[in-house]
Order: structure tokens, then C-alpha cells, then sequence
């Protein structure tokens, strides 16, 4: 049994706009039912649970997507706090040990194959796993006015992308720990790394690309266009 969590309580302040984007329009239906489906389609995800913002009013109301319960709760004021505000929602019949799949609702264009691999590989490691990308582009450290500092060493640094997967238990544990000791976590990976352990890196490809600005979304609408195999 694997459940999917998707946070999509976050407001959208770098896209801009009155709606927050995961509610736009991309590729015949909205951002949030692209990247619902692609984890919902996996014949081993049985369900999931949609952290939302207090009083959402665009949330379409699904109880049901492809036949499989969709959940919602509150989110919180962060990423974190409402990934960890979904995971204490789910029903008691999910156990520690049972593997979560966290997935941004802002990523509609995720691969059914690399959500297949992550599945296939991550559910082989005993800390659990996220689909991230090898970094291509020369990296720079910049300073407040802009200037280059340095060149950083890219052999070893990868893009974190979604889904992450880990186990609920350790999950749960991992991101009530960061939010108590008042450390901002950007992903899963981040907490879990806090407790000393090493996550899996499964390579994902590189458009499963986060919609934070409207060019995104455009670049997201060509690649759901030709749609093989995305969501
Ligand atoms: N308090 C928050 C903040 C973000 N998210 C979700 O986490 C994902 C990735 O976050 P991001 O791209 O940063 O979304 P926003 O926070 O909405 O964007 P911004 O930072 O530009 O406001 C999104 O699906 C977003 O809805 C969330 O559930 N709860
Ligand atoms: C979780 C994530 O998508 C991995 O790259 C990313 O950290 C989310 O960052 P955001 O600033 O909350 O969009």
C-alpha cells in the first residue's frame, strides 16, 4: 500500500495573478488535476491526501479520482508544515511502515516512468528515495550586488525534484523534528538528511519542471502537448 501526499496550500506569490497557480488551466484541464493523476495513475498508489489552504474556494472538491479516494486537510504556513499536516491526516489504517509519495501540486508534467522507477527503486532502499536531476549548467556564487564570488564544483550536485518517498513513520518523525527546532525544510530529502540518513537519488528527467513562474506554465503546456507518457 502506497498513499500519495500533495501539498497545494502554497498562494503562488512569485507566479503573480489572483489564482493561485495550481488552480490555472494548462493542457485541457487545471495544474492540480495534471499532477493528481500522475501519481493516482500508478496502479500501486491508493489514495491521496491534498493539503489546502484554510478556506480554499478553487479547490474543485474531488472525492475521487480514477476511482481512488482523494483526501483533503489544512495545510500550513510552510511546504513542510503542510506535508506534515497530511501525513498526521491520513487514517490510522496507514502504518508506520507503509510508503508516502509526496509530490509538489505545482508538478504536472511528471513522467509515469520515472514515478515507475522511483516506485521500483526507492521502495528497494531502506530510508526511501526522491527523483532529482544531475545539474547541467555551471553553478555560481553570487553576491547581494550580483557579482560572481566563484565557481561551484558541480560533479555531485543534483536538482531535488518530486515525488520523494519515504516511509511514514520516519517521515512523520523527520518533519515534526525540523519544525520544532525551527529549521525551514525545503523538501522531505532535507529532514530525513537531518536525522543522519542518505535518501536515494533515482534521476528523473528534466521536465519535471515546477511551475513557479508563467513561464513555466507555457513551457508546461508544449510538454503536455506531446504528451508521452506525462500525466
Ligand atoms: N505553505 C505551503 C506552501 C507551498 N505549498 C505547496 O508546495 C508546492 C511547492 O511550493 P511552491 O512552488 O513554493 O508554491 P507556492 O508556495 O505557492 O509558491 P510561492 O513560494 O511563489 O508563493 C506547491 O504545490 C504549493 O502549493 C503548500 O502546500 N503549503
Ligand atoms: C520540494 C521541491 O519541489 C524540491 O525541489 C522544492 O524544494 C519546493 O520549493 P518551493 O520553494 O517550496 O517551491
Amino acid at each position: 500500500m502506497t498513499w500519495a501526499i500533495v501539498p497545494a496550500a502554497g498562494r503562488g506569490s512569485r507566479f503573480g495573478g489572483a489564482t493561485p497557480k495550481q488552480y490555472l488551466p494548462l493542457a485541457g484541464r487545471s495544474v492540480i488535476e495534471h499532477s493528481l493523476r500522475a501519481v493516482l495513475d500508478h496502479p500501486d498508489v491508493d489514495g491521496v491526501m491534498v493539503a489546502l489552504a484554510q478556506d480554499d474556494g478553487a479547490w474543485p472538491g474531488w472525492r475521487e479520482i480514477g476511482g481512488k479516494p482523494v483526501l483533503t486537510c489544512v495545510g500550513g504556513g510552510e511546504r513542510a508544515d503542510s506535508v506534515l499536516a497530511a501525513v498526521q491526516a491520513l487514517p490510522a489504517t496507514i502504518s508506520e511502515d507503509q510508503w508516502l509519495l509526496v509530490h509538489d501540486a505545482a508538478r504536472p508534467c511528471l513522467h509515469r516512468q520515472d514515478l515507475a522507477r522511483l516506485l521500483a527503486e526507492g521502495r528497494e532502499d531502506a530510508v526511501g528515495a526522491l527523483l532529482a536531476a544531475p545539474v547541467r549548467d555551471t553553478l555560481k556564487r553570487a553576491d547581494d550586488r550580483q557579482h560572481c564570488l566563484g565557481t561551484e564544483p558541480r560533479e555531485s550536485l543534483w536538482r531535488a525534484l518530486t515525488p520523494q518517498l519515504f516511509r511514514r513513520g520516519s517521515l512523520e518523525r523527520a518533519l515534526a523534528a525540523a519544525q520544532r527546532s525551527g529549521i525551514k525544510v525545503t523538501d522531505e530529502a532535507m529532514a530525513i538528511e537531518r536525522l543522519g540518513l542518505k535518501p536515494r537519488l533515482v534521476e528523473g528527467r528534466d521536465d519535471n519542471l515546477k511551475i513557479t513562474t508563467p513561464a513555466d506554465l507555457a513551457l508546461a503546456e508544449f510538454i503536455l502537448s506531446r504528451a508521452i507518457g506525462h500525466g
